[in-house]
């Protein structure tokens, strides 16, 4: 049943270029989830390690929000399984479903109470949380400042961390969040952003769905795309942007360095692109053979760097639309 473009296999380097933890935090295996004659996901395996800021990415209906349910036990997989800290959620909900904390779309809030007694409301409901637990939530989503004032005279930004807050009480493992942008201005993005990062430092794995392909970029280690409930890529988006080897360079003459190179077998496929720069591949694929080659034709480059390739191109080749029915 599977279709859509294959899986494109790459290395487990993260987007610093260090290498990942080993630990894996979520598993899912061949995970699908069948709506009649609809395909919400389909086939799908995701690996997820601890400390990875992971972005979910798809366009609208790719079936983000239907594995993220299925990853929190809402609703029941049609086939494949998901294995969270090692253990399968089919059989041991009780036990890991308190390691994964989530905050899907807008979080249920009281406006009319403080950010702290919305904690403790919700810290109740969950059996008890201490207020040292509380503290350091509010602490971690950068709201302490703020916690007695009513909820009611919060940006929707501090609504969203308090949001996050609560998925953090139970101090979980894993870290889902559908969606946590939408609507809020630069600076609570930014501020959205700082959080992430610091609750990659606390060790905890956050996995983040988003349609916002530059948002994803800037916070996330590793990558998923999804088109019409499958898997299309998981990578680096250090691997997604990178160019297959070509350069991008910039000089003065950038038409006659084009008609020199295109006569070189390795310079067949160099063209301009919009923005005038030229971008080729190099001899022997090195940059300072490139260079060389282009100063010993008089023709100085002002930069050569690797050329990177227009996420938002890639992600609409990707995933290009359609409706997921089952032919
Ligand atoms: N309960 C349901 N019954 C029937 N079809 C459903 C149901 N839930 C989701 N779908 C369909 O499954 C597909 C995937 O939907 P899903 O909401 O998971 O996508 P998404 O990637 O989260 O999209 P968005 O970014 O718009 O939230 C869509 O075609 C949707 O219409």
């Amino acid at each position: 049943m599977a279709y859509g473009p294959p899986v494109v296999p790459e290395t487990q380097r993260s987007h610093a270029g260090l290498s990942r933890s080993n630990e894996v935090v979520l598993r899912t295996n061949n995970l699908s989830k069948q709506y009649k004659q609809r395909m919400a996901v389909n086939n799908l395996s995701l690996e997820i390690h601890k400390g990875d800021i992971f972005g979910f990415l798809g366009p609208n209906g790719a079936g983000k929000t239907t594995t993220i349910r299925m990853i929190l036990g809402l609703i029941t997989p049609t086939a494949g399984s998901i294995e969270i800290l090692g253990k399968e959620l089919a059989h041991h909900r009780s036990q890991v479903l308190p390691r994964v904390g989530a905050l899907i779309e807008t979080p249920a809030l009281y406006l009319y109470m403080s950010g702290r007694d919305n904690l403790r409301a919700v810290g109740s409901v969950l059996g008890g949380v201490s207020n040292k637990r509380i503290d350091e939530v509010l602490e971690l989503v950068g709201l302490a400042g703020r916690q007695k004032d009513r909820v009611r005279t919060y940006s929707l930004g501090m609504k969203q961390r308090l949001g996050i807050a609560i998925a953090l009480l139970q101090d979980p493992d894993l870290v889902i969040l559908d969606e946590p942008a939408n609507g809020l201005d630069p600076a609570g993005i930014v501020e959205m952003r700082d959080l992430m990062h610091r609750l990659s430092s606390e060790g905890k794995s956050v996995l983040i769905s988003s349609h916002l392909l530059t948002e994803v970029q800037q916070i996330c280690t590793r990558v998923a795309i999804i088109s019409l409930g499958s898997l299309v890529r998981e990578t680096t988006i250090e691997n997604l942007v990178r160019g297959e080897g070509e350069f991008s360079v910039r000089l003065e003459n950038a038409p006659a360095a084009l008609q020199l190179i295109q006569k070189e077998s390795w310079g067949k496929g160099a063209h301009i692109d919009e923005d005038g720069a030229l971008v080729t591949a190099a001899p022997g694929g090195q940059g300072r053979n490139l260079n060389l080659y282009l100063v010993q034709a008089g023709l100085i480059p002002d930069t050569l760097t690797p050329a990177t390739k227009d996420l938002e191109k890639i992600f609409l080749e990707l995933t290009n639309s359609g409706s997921g029915d089952i032919k």
